[in-house]
C-alpha cells in the first residue's frame, strides 16, 4: 500500500483564501496588516523566500514592507531599524530572515523585535509562553505541520510523536505543540541511540534534520503519518529529509518536498501577521489560524 499524500501546496492555498477573507474583513473596519520583511546580506536562496513571502503577502490583501541591507551592516543598525519598526503603527508583523551574517548575535536580534510583532515566534517571550501554554506568536513550521496533522488524523491525543531534530525554529516548539495536543512526544537528535527503533514506534513521525534522504522507508510504522521539514538542494533538485520513495510503502500519509511543510510556512507567516494586526486592534483571534 501507498501512503496518501498531504497536499501542502494546496492546504495552503486554502489557508491563504480564509486569511484574504479575514483581511478583507478587517480592511473594512480601516485596518491592513502590514509586514515588514528584513533582509542582510544577498544569499540568493534567501532572495527567493522574500520575493514569494512579498507576493503572497500582497495577494491576501496585506501590505508588504521590504527591508534589505548589506551583509556588512553593523548590527546597531539591524537594532535602529528593528526599533524603529516596533514603533511604527503601520507594522504588525516583523520577520528577520535566518541566519543572520556571522558577526551579528541572532539572539540578541530576535530580543529586540517587539514580542507581539515577533511573527516567526522565535522571540524569548513567545518561546516561554507557548512552553508554558500562554498565549503566544507560534512558530510558523510547527504550527503549518500541526495544521496538517490535525486535518489528517483529528485529534492527535494519545499518539506517538517523534520529532527528529531539536532546533528553536522548529524541534523544540514542534514538541511543544504536539505536547499541547497530549501526543506522547520524543525529540531525537543526532546523539539518539538506535534511532531507527525510535521511529518505528512512532504514529506521527516530524523530520526536520536538515540532511537529505536521511529518514528510511524501514523506519516508518506502518500507517504512520509523515511530515518532511527538510528542504535541502541537492544536484537532482529539492529533497526532503525522508527518503520518499521508501517511506511512501509504509506510511498512511506523507507530505512530499516541494508542495508539502513549505508553502504552510509562508501561509503560517501571514496567519500569524493577521494574529498579531487583531491583537494589536484588541479585537479576538482570527478563527482557525492559532493552536
Ligand atoms: N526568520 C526566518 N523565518 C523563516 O521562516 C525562514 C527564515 N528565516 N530563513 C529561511 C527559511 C526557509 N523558509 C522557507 C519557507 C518556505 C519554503 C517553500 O515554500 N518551499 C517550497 C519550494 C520552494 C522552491 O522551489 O524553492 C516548497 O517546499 O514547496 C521554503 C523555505 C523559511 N525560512
Amino acid at each position: 500500500m501507498t501512503a496518501t499524500l498531504i497536499d501542502g501546496k494546496a492546504f495552503a492555498a486554502g489557508l491563504r483564501a480564509r486569511i484574504a477573507a479575514q483581511t478583507a474583513a478587517l480592511k473594512d473596519r480601516g485596518i491592513t496588516p502590514g509586514l515588514a520583511v528584513v533582509l542582510v546580506g544577498e544569499d540568493p536562496a534567501s532572495q527567493v523566500y522574500v520575493r514569494s513571502k512579498g507576493r503572497m503577502t500582497v495577494e491576501v490583501g496585506m501590505n508588504s514592507y521590504e527591508h534589505r541591507l548589506p551583509a556588512e551592516t553593523p548590527e546597531a543598525e539591524l537594532l535602529a531599524l528593528i526599533a524603529r519598526l516596533n514603533e511604527d503603527p503601520a507594522v504588525n508583523g516583523i520577520l528577520v530572515q535566518l541566519p543572520l551574517p556571522a558577526h551579528m548575535d541572532e539572539a540578541a536580534v530576535i530580543n529586540a523585535i517587539r514580542p507581539e510583532k515577533d511573527v516567526d515566534g522565535f522571540h524569548v517571550l513567545n518561546a516561554g509562553r507557548l512552553a508554558t501554554g500562554q498565549k503566544a506568536m507560534v512558530p510558523c513550521t510547527p504550527l503549518g505541520c500541526l495544521m496538517l496533522l490535525r486535518d489528517r488524523l483529528g485529534d492527535l491525543s494519545g499518539k506517538s510523536a517523534v520529532v527528529i531534530g531539536r532546533s528553536n525554529i522548529v524541534g523544540k516548539p514542534m514538541a511543544q505543540l504536539l505536547l499541547r495536543d497530549s501526543c506522547t512526544v520524543t525529540i531525537a537528535h543526532s546523539r539518539t541511540q538506535d534511532l531507527p527503533a525510535l521511529c518505528r514506534g512512532a504514529d506521527i513521525l516530524v523530520a526536520a534534520v536538515g540532511r537529505p534522504h536521511f529518514v528510511k522507508g524501514d523506519w516508518i510504522k506502518p500507517g504512520a503519518t509523515v511530515i518532511d521539514v527538510g528542504i535541502n538542494r541537492i544536484d537532482s533538485g529539492l529533497v526532503g529529509d525522508v527518503d520518499f520513495a521508501g517511506a511512501r510503502q509504509a506510511a498512511g500519509a506523507i507530505t512530499p518536498v516541494p508542495g508539502g511543510v513549505g508553502p504552510m510556512t509562508i501561509a503560517c507567516l501571514l496567519a500569524n501577521t493577521l494574529t498579531a494586526t487583531a491583537r494589536a486592534n484588541g479585537l479576538p483571534d482570527p478563527e482557525g489560524l492559532t493552536p
